[in-house]
């Protein structure tokens, strides 16, 4: 597979702050990335590096194999921000035109269906739209464009669980008759599970963990029981967060899980279940930050 983005210990300060910490991530071609992180992690700072909009102090950026140059914008990337800056007074329509102007694989006939897919008022002018109406012209934006590498930054805010959908669907639709390299950037994980093969978690301006859904799905467990049964059995384990209540305790386990110590987490009265996704992730995170 041939790589689409590849960083390479990218830095970027503000101030004192290292919004982005000798970053480094590839992704692939026709694959579907999430980018997670909690408010202030850096995923705004390294998606403007990514795309051209903030050059980094540091580090190297390479898009289908060519580095990033100051002042370059690379023309295969779409980025959808979450706050975008159209005109007002441009109505959808407009809007739409500019966006054609700027994409070379452009679909015009799929722009027009998205409109009635996302219910959207092509004469309406920006400044009349919802919250949620604005993020869905991004999205119809972002799907249309039919771009090598399309970004979506935090793509759902503002809409209801419906419409959620509805985007999520259409873009795995699109995908599936035209595939290519989409990054979804997030702070809900249970969103975008479903859709993406393999997410990048992001905290204090680097990458924490970089893995299958389905992995982390496979290898995270909540094992919960006396507390010195819980002691013997996460030795040697990878715990992520712990809790005591009197003398029984949790603890979020990382990694496989042999025979062996499915047995013996029985034979110790343990009980071993899954960690629904969110709650991984806060987890994970937390971890990280104890680590510094
Ligand atoms: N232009 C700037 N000037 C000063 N500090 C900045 C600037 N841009 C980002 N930062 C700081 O860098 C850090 C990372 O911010 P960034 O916006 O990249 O995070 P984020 O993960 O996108 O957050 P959110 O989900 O809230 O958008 C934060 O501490 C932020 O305050």
């Amino acid at each position: 597979m041939s790589s689409v983005l590849q960083v390479k210990h990218a830095n970027k300060s503000y101030g004192r702050t290292d919004a982005v910490d000798s970053l480094s991530l590839e992704l692939e071609e026709l694959k579907i990335y999430g980018l997670l992180g909690r408010n202030g992690a850096g995923k705004t700072t390294l998606l403007n590096m990514v795309t051209g909009g903030v050059f980094p102090d540091g580090g190297e950026i390479a898009v289908h194999g060519t580095l990033l140059k100051k002042g370059d914008v690379p023309a295969q990337i779409c980025y959808i921000r979450e706050k975008n800056f159209y005109p007002g007074n441009a109505r959808v329509r407009d809007v739409l035109q500019m966006a054609a102007a700027f994409h070379p694989d452009w679909d015009a006939k799929f722009a027009s269906k998205l409109l009635g897919t996302f219910k959207l008022n092509p004469r309406k002018k920006m400044r009349q739209l919802s919250r949620g109406m604005e993020s869905m012209v991004g999205n119809l934006i972002g799907l249309a464009s039919r771009s090598p590498l399309t970004i979506f930054d935090e793509p759902v805010l503002g809409l209801d669980v419906l419409m959620r959908e509805r985007f999520y669907r259409t873009l795995l639709e699109d995908y599936a008759e035209h595939p290519r390299t989409v990054l979804l950037s997030t702070h809900l994980i249970d969103e975008i599970a479903t859709v993406v093969e393999k997410v990048f978690i992001m905290e204090s301006g680097s990458i924490l963990m970089e893995e299958e859904v389905e992995q982390i799905r496979e290898r995270a467990h909540l094992v919960s029981g006396l507390g010195a049964a819980l002691d013997t059995f996460v030795q040697g384990k990878r715990v992520i967060h712990g809790e005591r209540y009197g003398n029984a305790g949790m603890a979020i386990v990382y990694g496989k899980l042999t025979k062996e110590d499915h047995k013996a987490a029985e034979s110790q009265g343990l009980a071993v279940e899954g960690v629904p996704l969110q709650k991984f992730f806060a987890y994970l995170i937390e971890e990280g930050q104890t680590d510094e």
